[in-house]
């Protein structure tokens, strides 16, 4: 049960009384969340979700709350951050930050089909081109400079080959980040982190994106290899499904046309990806923080991964103009 900081409907009645939200009714932990304490809320005026942030700050979440606000009021089905009467939208609860945001409709999509993945990469397409004004800039916290950081921290838990793996990774992408190529990609506010477990699906309709707190500005191309690396592959070897991969690459492409840069980098950027969840996987497992609440996500998953994407030829990113 991934519920940190425990909030009673006695807590919510009073706290909710700065919103006008109505009186609340009900309050529900939600069990699968790692990062943060959720709840789903009802109040008199429908139903929401609170969110007790365990570890943003203050300073970092207005980046991701506003963001989502921005989105919304752009037409991306995201939560919509809910403010206040005094118009915040970020309020202390517990001495730690949260907030309330809308409650989207629907499930997860455990097992998605091609149709899952192209509502997914357009919408993925749609979202990067409505955050471009977005004003607000931070960058992506478990990006290179946080793998950089990490690594050390991770190496000595790991076998040999692992260790040579992850040394020669790091390599390679601190290159590539460095290059020509990797300068001219386009980039902007990315989701960062959207599994299969951040989507909701109403029957086969996208209702929308959610958990934004790693978002970040990067690339998109990071944002597009992060999102193919979950959505379409067979979760158990780690391969891609070559025709999920297709569908969610085609219809981002037809939005937002992929550029030759892109091209270019979209081997390295697979790997960068597979990459970076393995090594915060890594760090989960090796230095957790409440270990008796929670079973850590498997990092040899990601480990096979990135060997396979190291491997193997990447699919082309696109195979018309855009
Ligand atoms: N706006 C929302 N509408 C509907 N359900 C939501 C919403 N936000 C969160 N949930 C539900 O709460 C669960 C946990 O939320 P979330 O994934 O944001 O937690 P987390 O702690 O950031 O988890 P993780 O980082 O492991 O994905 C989701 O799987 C989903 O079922
Ligand atoms: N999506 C991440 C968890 C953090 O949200 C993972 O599967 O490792």
């Amino acid at each position: 049960m991934a519920v940190f900081t425990p909030v009673s409907l006695d807590d919510l009645s009073s706290w909710i009384t700065q919103f006008d939200l109505g009186k609340a009714l009900a309050i529900k932990g939600i069990s699968s969340g790692i990062e943060n304490s959720n709840f789903f809320i009802t109040t008199e005026r429908g139903e929401y979700v609170l969110t007790v942030f365990e570890k943003l700050t203050f300073e970092q979440l207005p980046f991701y709350l506003n963001l989502m606000r921005h989105l919304a009021e752009g037409g991306v089905s995201v939560p919509a951050p809910i403010a206040n009467r005094k118009g915040s939208i970020i309020n202390e609860l517990h001495g730690k930050p949260a907030s309330i945001v809308t409650k989207l409709a629907g499930h997860c999509e455990l097992a998605p089909q091609p149709v899952h993945c192209a509502a997914v990469g357009a919408m993925l397409a749609c979202m990067h081109m409505a955050a471009e004004d977005f004003e607000i800039r931070q960058p992506n916290l478990r990006g290179i400079s946080w793998w950089n950081e990490t690594t050390p921290v991770v190496l000595p838990y790991l076998f040999d080959s692992n260790k040579q793996l992850l040394t020669e990774e790091m390599a390679f992408q601190n290159a590539f980040a460095a290059s020509d190529v990797f300068k001219e990609l386009p980039n902007g506010p990315i989701h960062a982190d959207l599994f299969r477990n951040n989507v909701m699906f109403d029957g086969d309709q996208l209702s929308g994106f959610f958990d934004f707190y790693f978002a970040g500005c990067d690339t998109w191309l990071f944002d597009v290899a992060v999102t193919v690396n979950d959505w379409c592959i067979d979760i158990e070897s780690g391969l891609f499904d070559q025709a999920r991969v297709r569908a969610m690459l085609d219809a981002y492409h037809e939005i937002r046309p992929f550029t030759a840069e892109e091209q270019i980098a979209w081997q390295p950027m697979l790997r960068a990806s597979a990459l970076r969840f393995w090594l915060s996987r890594l760090y989960d497992f090796h230095m957790p923080r409440d270990a008796e609440m929670l079973t850590p996500h498997d990092p040899a998953h990601f480990e096979r991964i990135l060997r396979l994407r190291i491997e193997q030829a990447a699919p082309a990113l696109f195979t018309t103009a855009g």
